[in-house]
C-alpha cells in the first residue's frame, strides 16, 4: 500500500477546541473539546440530538462552526473546504448513505479518484503515465477490499451486496483515500448481530494495520466499549464526560443523561 495508508508514521493529533455551532436560536454545540490522540480509536457518544452529526460536520467542512478551531497536528483544518480537508487526511463516512450503484471496484476506486495525478484527459487519452497510475490505484483499491473483507465481491454490482456489506463499501470508499483520520458516524446502524461483530473486527483491524486514528460515533454500546481507547460524551451540545469505556460505564453524569432515553447498555457484538 502507499506510504501515507502504511502506518509507517504515526498520524497526528486531531484537536479540536471550543467548537460552538449554532442554528438560529439553537446551539448544537456549545465550546466542545476533544483530542483524538494519535492511532487511536475515540468514541463520541450521547442521546439522540445531543450534537454528535454536528460536531462530525464540523470536522469534515461541511458545517463552519461559530467558534472554536479544528486541528490535524500543525494543519489548521476550521472553515475549509470539505475537499480540502479530505486532501490533508480526514475521511469519513455518513450514517444513512448506503452504496447502491456499480461495482465494489467502481466506488473503491471513485474513492481513489481524489488521490490521482495524472488527469481527466491523460486518462482518456490512456497516456502510459495515467495507465500506469490507474493500474496502481486498482492494486490499492484491492488491498483495502482485502482488508475490510469485500475482496470475494470486488467485481460485484453493490446491488446484490448484502446491508451489511455495503455499509462497509462505505468504509472501505473512505480508506481508499489513504486518510490519517477516519471518522465513522454510525458504522453498524441497522446491521443484525453477525454483522455488527463482522465490521467491529474490521474497525479493529483496519486501526491495527493502518496505523490510523479513528474518530467514531455509535449507538451500539457494545461496540464502542470493545473498541474505544477514549470516550466522550455529549449532551445538550455540552462535553458532560470524557475517560475510558471503564470510567465512562460508571460515570453518573452519563448515566443521568441517558435516563429516559435509555441508558447506554451494551448491545451484544461478540
Ligand atoms: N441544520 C440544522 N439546522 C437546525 N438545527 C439543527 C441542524 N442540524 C442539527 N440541528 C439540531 O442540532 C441538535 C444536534 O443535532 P445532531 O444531529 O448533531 O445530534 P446527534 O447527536 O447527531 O443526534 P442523533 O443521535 O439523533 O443522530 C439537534 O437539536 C438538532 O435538531
Amino acid at each position: 500500500m502507499t506510504a501515507r495508508a502504511a502506518g509507517s508514521s504515526a498520524p497526528p493529533a486531531l484537536d479540536v477546541r471550543g467548537v460552538t455551532v449554532r442554528f438560529a436560536g439553537l446551539t448544537a454545540l456549545d465550546g466542545v473539546s476533544l483530542t483524538v490522540a494519535p492511532g487511536s480509536v475515540h468514541a463520541l457518544i450521547g442521546p439522540n440530538g445531543a450534537g454528535k452529526s454536528t460536531c462530525f460536520n464540523v470536522l469534515s467542512g461541511l458545517c463552519r462552526p461559530t467558534a472554536g478551531t479544528v486541528r490535524l497536528g500543525d494543519a489548521e483544518l476550521t472553515r475549509l473546504a470539505p475537499h480540502r480537508i479530505a486532501a490533508l487526511g480526514v475521511a469519513r463516512t455518513f450514517q444513512n448513505i448506503v452504496t447502491t450503484e456499480g461495482t465494489v471496484a467502481d466506488n473503491l476506486m471513485l474513492g481513489r479518484h481524489a488521490l490521482s495525478r495524472a488527469g481527466f484527459t491523460a486518462g482518456a487519452l490512456r497516456l502510459p503515465r495515467a495507465v500506469r497510475e490507474q493500474r496502481a490505484h486498482l492494486a490499492a483499491a484491492r488491498e483495502i477490499a482485502e482488508l475490510t473483507g469485500l475482496a470475494p465481491h470486488f467485481d460485484t454490482p453493490v446491488a446484490l451486496l448484502s446491508y451489511g456489506d455495503r455499509k462497509r463499501v462505505e468504509l472501505a470508499r473512505a480508506l481508499c483515500l489513504e486518510p490519517r483520520v477516519l471518522l465513522l458516524d454510525e458504522p453498524v446502524a441497522g446491521m443484525n448481530a453477525a454483522e455488527r461483530a463482522r465490521t467491529a473486527e474490521v474497525v479493529g483491524d483496519v486501526r491495527a494495520r493502518l496505523g490510523l486514528s479513528v474518530l467514531l460515533v455509535e449507538h451500539d454500546m457494545g461496540l464502542v466499549m470493545r473498541l474505544a481507547d477514549q470516550v466522550t460524551v455529549l449532551d445538550f451540545g455540552r462535553v458532560i464526560a470524557h475517560g475510558t469505556p471503564d470510567e465512562i460505564r460508571r460515570d453518573p453524569e452519563v448515566l443521568r443523561a441517558y435516563l429516559g432515553t435509555g441508558a447506554p447498555a451494551e448491545e451484544d457484538t461478540a
